[in-house]
């Protein structure tokens, strides 16, 4: 488990990470989410110990980066695939890796088959795509088989096979019980990967909660519902305190667009009155919806998992 709590980076006059609380489990992907420059891989260096916060803290499993003996073991990140010496083999780069760790060099083998990058061992890196990299630079995380996992965008520069294989490597990590903590700024595959989301902008936190919980609270989501008692339903809809409009590109029958409720309320008040139903439909927002709503110009609101959104000051030179 990462719990991050109160942490602070400031450059100059400029903060980078302004007051950041939040938890990523153990056994649970959590997204890190937030737009460019919004502090995601500062925080991230921040809990690896490669930057000293300003102020706050960044535990895992209840410690410092710094206070592991074997950090290799306790926590594999993923940074800056680019990093990687050009001349070095694939496999050599994670031979001296694995003994700058004191891992046994077994692993070796073991982590370039897991990332598909076995036959590739005893190619230079600098003759590997973008996609190549990124695989490389997991199977380094991976070497330690370590129970934290840190991934700066690690889905970059995949294509789409490789995007539906790390999805199913991070899902199955998370399922080993491991902590699996991911940033990224592609919000559609988060939707399909993350259980968790945490989001951010200018450095603070903007949500901290469930996916589902997250994707319901978008204000696109809605429920469709068609009757041929349309003027009736929504005249009981709108006493039940729910915002009702006409849908558009309803068959003229009285199709609803319903917020503010789940299908099931929908279909229950319906059902309620002997009001016959020819659709009924739940559509949720999706992550990039929400996305933009949160971070947007207009974004003036913290969502945390309690169901509660807490006004958030901005600070005044973002105004
Ligand atoms: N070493 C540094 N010196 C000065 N400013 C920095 C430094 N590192 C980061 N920053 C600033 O801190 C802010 C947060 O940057 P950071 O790279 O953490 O954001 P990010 O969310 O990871 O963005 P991206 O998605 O573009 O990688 C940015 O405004 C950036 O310019």
């Amino acid at each position: 488990m990462i719990e991050v709590a109160d942490l602070s980076k400031s450059y100059g006059a400029s903060k980078a990470v302004d007051g950041l609380s939040f938890a990523a489990p153990s056994g649970r992907v959590t997204g890190f989410l937030g737009p460019n420059g919004a502090g995601k891989s500062t925080t991230m260096r921040m809990v690896l110990g490669l930057d000293h916060p300003t102020g706050g803290t960044a535990l895992i499993d209840g410690r410092r980066y710094r206070d592991f003996a074997a950090p290799m073991r306790e926590v594999g990140a993923l940074l800056d695939s680019g990093a990687i010496h050009p001349g070095m083999t694939a496999a050599a780069h994670l031979s001296w890796l694995a003994h700058a760790g004191g891992i046994p060099r077994r692993r070796v083998a073991e982590v370039l088959e897991t990332v598909g990058l076995a036959d590739a061992a005893r190619r230079a890196v600098k003759g590997f795509s973008l996609g190549m990299r990124q695989r490389l630079g997991l199977a380094g995380a991976l070497l330690g088989d370590p129970a934290t996992l840190i991934l700066d965008e690690p889905v970059n520069g995949l294509d789409p096979e490789g995007v539906r294989w790390i999805r199913t490597l991070m899902r199955g990590l998370a399922a080993e019980g491991r902590t699996v903590f991911v940033s990224s700024h592609l919000m559609s595959e988060m939707a399909d990967t993350a259980d968790r989301v945490v989001v951010i902008g200018r450095g603070r936190l903007i949500a901290d909660m469930e996916t589902d919980e997250l994707l319901r609270r978008g204000s696109g989501g809605h429920v469709r519902v068609a009757s041929p008692h349309g003027a009736l339903l929504a005249t009981l809809l709108a006493d039940a305190g729910l915002a009702v409009e006409r849908a558009e590109g309803g068959a003229g029958d009285g199709a609803l667009m319903v917020r503010g409720a789940e299908a099931a309320r929908v279909g229950d008040l319906a059902a309620r009155y002997n009001i016959t139903l020819h659709e009924l439909t739940q559509h949720r927002a999706s992550l990039e919806d929400v996305f933009m709503e949160l971070t947007g110009d207009k974004s003036d609101h913290t969502f945390t998992g309690t169901g509660t959104a807490h006004a958030a000051p901005r600070p005044p030179e973002a105004r």
